[in-house]
């Protein structure tokens, strides 16, 4: 084998493919996948997060990458898993076969695939997908589904199989990669039984990268060859949404589609729509469906790949300390770090991130734009904007909120500027709060707008000021100077803006002195009804936004307060 192989940028994009394993918890997800790759099985259970395997292939002369998403049956991470089902090309949906309740997920997983896609305006409809009921080797005794009722229901779908299988003792594993290779119209060499495995030590890898050959002097091997890489880790989100497109021009292409518009042209009117947005967050909504570019044509991706090349618009900055523990998330977006569709996106992918990454105790969240720490929501979102833009930028806070409200980690807001609205829901929805003395305000104003503040900013504040305060502020829209909200509770510690951070970083001392464990079980407890109340009725909560923003009422009120904020600098 050359070093072409294991030069993971070898295989060109048509030959790239990601394929994501979904189902609930303890269905044997990573089992499948552990099969798959090292024909190994381990009788422990660990809840798998999120995993990432990379395999490299050498077939009839061409190179392959085949990336595997072991994705978690456990946590809720909703960005996370939108974004799998988005990048997926090929999936696995697992259920347990002594497990009735599984086999729903799966059902359910398949229609919140289905729909990822279609909301995709550049993506096929119907990804290549086999079911596989795990654990065949279950007594009959503790069977809950039955192979008929699988079997039918696949019947009915498109580009779907099925196979019971067994993990635990490599029953059809082989069969059920081999299945939906076949169904994705991948080589059949890429199946388990029909390529050699090759096992490639650290130093041979470095050797092979090297350019240095591993094998005895004049081996050739022509026959197929399959290696995991032992360095394999996750994409960022920039580069699966480059690969993701890069993708769908190939399907573009495939498909012929006449006259292309260059997507310069195709979504300039939007320029002005979205102000302050680049190039990279206009492509990011055309790839989530929510932008259509003019005449309702799919874009020319070539020019999107140039923009992508482009400085990164990194509205999320994430500061890993790997010595503490602490990750600083620093807010980027000038001039006021208003909370749009993008950034929100952006917000909860890193917070998930964090989450899921077990070195990360803590987190402290800042801003990167001087004497702001966030002016809310971003008041263009809601202005003119259409009933499915709207549902989906709730849809976008809400999973921001409920990651930073229900973090694990320890959260310390650093307010060094400004924070009305939902820059104030931002902080109060942190453990602690150090904000800057001066001339900086914070409070929930939604009522200076015409708009009533959502229940759950409600909720929040009643938790942190009492009910009394909460009344009034938010009744009267109060924004308060950090003394006032020190004297209320609204804040925790006032100290001059270049004491912010290391005010920070001092309580935080005090605070990862405390056992994870018993502190998260704690906050947990605490805060769970106020999470469980937004978790149950988001659906509702997001069409009850968009009804009652887009009231002619409402949208007067916006206007008037966007010229009053316009007025105000003039
Ligand atoms: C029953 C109810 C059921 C359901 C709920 C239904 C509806 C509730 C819905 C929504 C809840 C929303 C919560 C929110 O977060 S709304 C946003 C509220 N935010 C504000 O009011 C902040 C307004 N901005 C300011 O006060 C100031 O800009 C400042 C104090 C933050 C900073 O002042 P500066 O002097 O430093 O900067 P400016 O010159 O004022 O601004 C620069 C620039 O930015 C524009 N801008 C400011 N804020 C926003 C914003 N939030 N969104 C979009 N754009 C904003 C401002 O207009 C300037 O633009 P130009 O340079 O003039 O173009």
């Amino acid at each position: 084998m050359s070093s072409h192989l294991v030069d993971e940028c070898a295989a060109p994009p048509k030959n790239c493919f990601r394929l994501v394993v979904l189902g609930t918890a303890r269905v044997g997800k990573t089992a499948i996948v552990s099969r798959f790759l090292f024909n190994q099985y381990d009788d422990q259970y660990t809840p798998t997060i999120e995993d990432f395997h990379r395999k490299m292939y050498r077939i009839r002369g061409e190179v392959y990458r085949l990336d595997i998403l072991d994705t978690s049956g456990v946590h809720p991470f909703p960005a996370m898993r939108r974004l799998s089902f988005l990048t997926g090309d090929l999936f696995i949906l697992v259920y347990s076969v002594d497990n009735y309740e599984s086999y729903m997920e799966v059902m359910r997983l398949r229609e919140q695939i289905l729909e990822s896609k279609a909301s995709c305006k550049t993506r096929t409809a119907a990804p290549p997908m086999i079911i596989a009921g795990n654990k065949a080797d279950r007594p009959e005794s503790e069977r809950e589904v039955l192979y008929d009722e699988v079997a039918k229901w696949v019947s009915t779908v498109k580009k779907c199989a099925f196979l019971e299988t067994s993990a635990k003792k490599n029953g059809n594993i082989n069969e059920l990669f081999q299945t939906l290779f076949e169904l994705a119209k991948l080589p059949p060499e890429m199946s388990p039984s029909l390529h050699r495995r090759v096992s490639i030590g650290d130093q041979a890898w470095e050797a092979a990268k090297k350019g240095i050959s591993f094998y005895p002097r004049g081996k050739q091997d022509d026959n197929p060859l399959g290696v995991v890489s032992p360095h394999a880790r996750r994409p960022s989100l920039r580069s699966d949404l480059i690969e993701a497109e890069a993708k769908a021009e190939q399907e573009q292409r495939r498909a012929e589609k006449p006259s292309i518009p260059k997507i310069s042209s195709a979504l300039s009117p939007y320029r002005s729509q979205y102000r302050s947005c680049t190039w990279m967050s206009l492509l990011r909504q055309a790839f989530q469906g929510l932008v259509r570019p003019a005449g309702g044509q799919v874009c020319r991706l070539q020019v999107q790949h140039r923009c992508y090349n482009a400085p990164a618009a990194g509205h999320v900055q994430v500061d890993m300390n790997s010595d503490t523990g602490v990750a600083t998330v620093r807010l980027n977006r000038p001039p006021v770090n208003s909370l749009n569709l993008d950034v929100l996106t952006e917000l909860s992918i890193a917070l998930e991130k964090l989450e899921t990454d077990r070195s990360c105790r803590a987190m402290v969240l800042a801003s990167a734009v001087p004497g702001i720490f966030s002016a809310g929501l971003d008041i263009m979102e809601m202005y003119k904007s259409t009933p499915e833009r709207c549902v989906a930028f709730w849809r976008a806070l809400q999973d921001a909120w409920l990651n930073l409200y229900g973090s694990r980690l320890i959260t310390m807001a650093a307010i060094e500027g400004h924070s009305p609205a939902g820059g104030c829901l931002l902080a109060m929805s942190c453990d602690y709060r150090v904000m800057a003395d001066g001339k900086f305000q914070i409070g929930l104003n939604e009522t200076r707008l015409g708009i009533v503040a959502p229940f759950w900013f409600t909720d929040v504040m009643l938790c942190t000021i009492g009910h009394r305060e909460t009344e009034k502020a938010l009744q009267l829209g109060a924004m308060y100077s950090a003394q006032q909200a020190l004297s209320i509770g609204l804040v925790d510690k006032v100290v001059p803006a270049d004491q912010v951070m290391s005010t920070v970083q001092t309580e935080l001392k005090s605070w990862l002195q405390i056992p994870d464990a018993a502190r998260v079980i704690t906050k947990t407890s605490m805060r769970k009804q106020v999470l469980d109340r937004l978790s149950s009725q988001k659906e509702k909560d997001a069409q009850f936004f968009a009804d009652f923003i887009l009231r002619e009422s409402v949208q007067k009120s916006l206007g008037a307060y966007i010229a009053s904020l316009q007025k105000r600098k003039s």
